[in-house]
C-alpha cells in the first residue's frame, strides 16, 4: 500500500524518518512521499533523511521559527493560517500513486498536537484517498500540560481522520529508562510494526503468496473509523534446512513440515495479539481486525493463517477478521502483525482524559485567582507611588 507520510512537529518528523529508513532497508515498498512540517526551524534542520524541499516551516510570521512551546491552540492556528505551504509541498508528490495519507504527530506538544488535526481536515477536504492519523501519546511522567494537550488533540484528531492508529509512549518506556532516552529504539519498533503492515499490500508479484494481503484489505479494516492498535511478534527460523530441497512439481522447494509451520504461525499470532500493543487495550472490544503473517513462502502455511484468523475471531468477538500473508523469501523469521481496528475498551484513554480534566480544572481555578493574587502581591495600600 502506497503512502504519503506527513510528520507534524518534532515527534512527527522523527517517526516519519524512522518509517522512511525502514522502507529503504526493506526495499522501498510503501513510502511514496514523505514530508515534515514544523514551527521550529532547528527541528527541521535536525532531520537526516528528508530532502530540503520536503521540510516545511510554518508559522514563521507568528513564532519566528522557534516552535509554539507546547501551546497546541497556537499550533492549530498556525497550521490553519499556513496550510497552503504544506499543500504546495504536496504538489510535487505524485498523489495519484498514493493509496492513503498518514499524518503523524506527538499529541502532547504544541505543533503536532494542534497542527495535525487541522492538516488532516484539509487533506480530507481536498483528496479522495483515505487520511489516517498516527497519534503518539506522551509518557505519564511528562506532566499535566502534555496530558491535557494529548487528550484534547486525541478527541479532535480521531474525528478528522478515517482512522487513528495510536502509539502510547508510556507503554513502551523500557524499565528504568526515561521515554526521551529511548526514542530512537521506540521509533524503530513503531516503524517495524507499521512497515510490515503497510508493505504487506505491496508484494511485487515475484513470490506469489497463497493468500496475499492487498491494499484494499488494509483500507477496509481501517474503514469505519475510530482508534486502532497494532501488535507484532516474530520467531527465528532454523534455516539450516535451506539447503534441504525437495523436488516438487518439477521445481525445487525448501522442505518444510506444514504441521510445524502451522503451530509456529499460531504461536506468533497469539504473541502478537496478547503481547504489547502500540496502544494497550482490552481486545474483546474490537470491531475489525487484520492479521498478516510474513516470512519465506514455504513457511506460510495457509492452514496456519486460517486457524490464526479463527482464533482472533474468538478472542475479539468480531466476525470481521481479514488475514493473509506477505512473503519475504530471504527472511530468517516468521513474523506477524495484528491490526485491531475500532477498539473501544481502552483504559489508558479513559485515564488520560481523567487526568486532563483535572489539569484543565486546576488551570481554570488558577487563572481565576491569578489576577487577584497579583493585585494582593502589588498592593501597598497606597503607601507607595508607581513611577507613572
Ligand atoms: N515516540 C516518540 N515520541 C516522541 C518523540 N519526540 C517527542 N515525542 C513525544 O511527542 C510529544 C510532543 O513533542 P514534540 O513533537 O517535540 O512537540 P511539537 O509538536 O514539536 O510541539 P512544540 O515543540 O511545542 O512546538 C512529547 O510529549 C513526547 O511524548 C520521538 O522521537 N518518538
Amino acid at each position: 500500500m502506497k503512502l504519503a507520510l506527513i510528520g507534524v512537529g518534532q515527534a512527527g518528523g522523527k517517526v516519519v524518518e524512522a518509517l522512511v529508513a525502514y522502507d529503504g532497508k526493506t526495499g522501498d515498498r510503501f513510502v511514496t512521499a514523505a514530508l515534515a512540517v514544523n514551527t521550529a526551524k532547528a527541528d527541521l534542520l535536525g532531520l537526516k533523511l528528508l530532502r530540503p524541499e520536503h521540510r516545511v516551516l510554518v508559522g514563521q510570521a507568528r513564532v519566528k521559527g522557534h516552535g509554539v512551546g507546547a501551546d497546541n491552540e497556537l499550533g492549530a492556528e498556525v497550521m490553519s493560517e499556513d496550510v497552503d505551504e504544506v499543500l504546495r509541498a504536496l504538489d510535487s508528490v505524485p498523489t495519484h500513486e498514493v493509496d492513503a495519507f498518514l499524518v503523524v504527530a506527538g499529541l502532547g506538544g504544541g505543533t503536532g498536537s494542534g497542527g495535525a488535526p487541522v492538516l488532516a481536515h484539509e487533506l480530507k477536504r481536498l483528496y479522495t484517498e483515505p487520511v489516517y492519523g498516527l497519534g503518539i501519546l506522551p509518557g505519564t511522567d511528562e506532566g499535566g500540560i502534555y496530558t491535557l494537550n494529548a487528550a484534547r488533540s486525541f478527541q479532535t484528531f480521531v474525528r478528522e481522520v478515517d482512522n487513528l492508529i495510536v502509539f502510547d509512549n508510556d507503554a513502551w518506556r523500557a524499565s528504568g529508562e526515561s521515554v526521551q532516552g529511548g526514542y530512537a529504539t521506540i521509533n524503530e519498533e513503531l516503524a517495524r510494526r507499521l512497515g510490515v503492515l503497510f508493505s504487506a499490500g505491496e508484494t511485487d508479484g515475484t513470490d506469489v503468496a497463497e493468500s496475499v494481503v492487498d491494499a484494499s484489505e488494509i483500507i477496509n479494516t481501517l474503514a469505519g473509523g475510530g482508534v486502532s492498535t497494532v501488535g507484532y511478534a516474530s520467531a527465528k527460523l532454523d534455516r539450516t534446512e535451506k539447503g534441504l530441497l525437495s523436488r516438487f512439481g518439477g521445481k525445487k522447494r525448501e522442505a518444510v513440515d506444514d504441521g510445524e509451520s502451522l503451530s509456529r504461525i499460531l504461536s506468533v499470532v497469539r504473541r502478537a495479539t496478547l503481547g504489547r500493543l502500540t496502544l494497550p487495550c482490552e481486545i474483546g472490544g474490537t470491531e475489525r481486525a487484520l492479521v498478516i503473517v510474513s516470512g519465506p513462502p514455504a513457511y506460510l502455511s495457509r492452514r496456519g493463517i486460517e486457524r490464526a484468523r479463527t482464533w482472533i475471531e474468538e478472542e475479539t468477538g468480531t466476525m470481521e477478521v481479514r488475514g493473509g500473508d506477505y512473503p519475504v523469501p530471504d527472511s530468517d523469521y516468521v513474523a506477524s502483525v495484528v491490526l485491531l481496528s475500532g477498539v473501544y475498551d481502552v483504559p489508558r484513554i479513559k485515564e488520560l482524559q481523567q487526568i486532563a480534566i483535572e489539569a484543565q480544572r486546576s488551570r481554570e481555578d488558577h487563572e481565576a485567582v491569578a489576577p487577584d493574587a497579583l493585585e494582593d502581591l502589588l498592593s501597598t495600600d497606597d503607601r507607595l507611588d508607581s513611577l507613572f
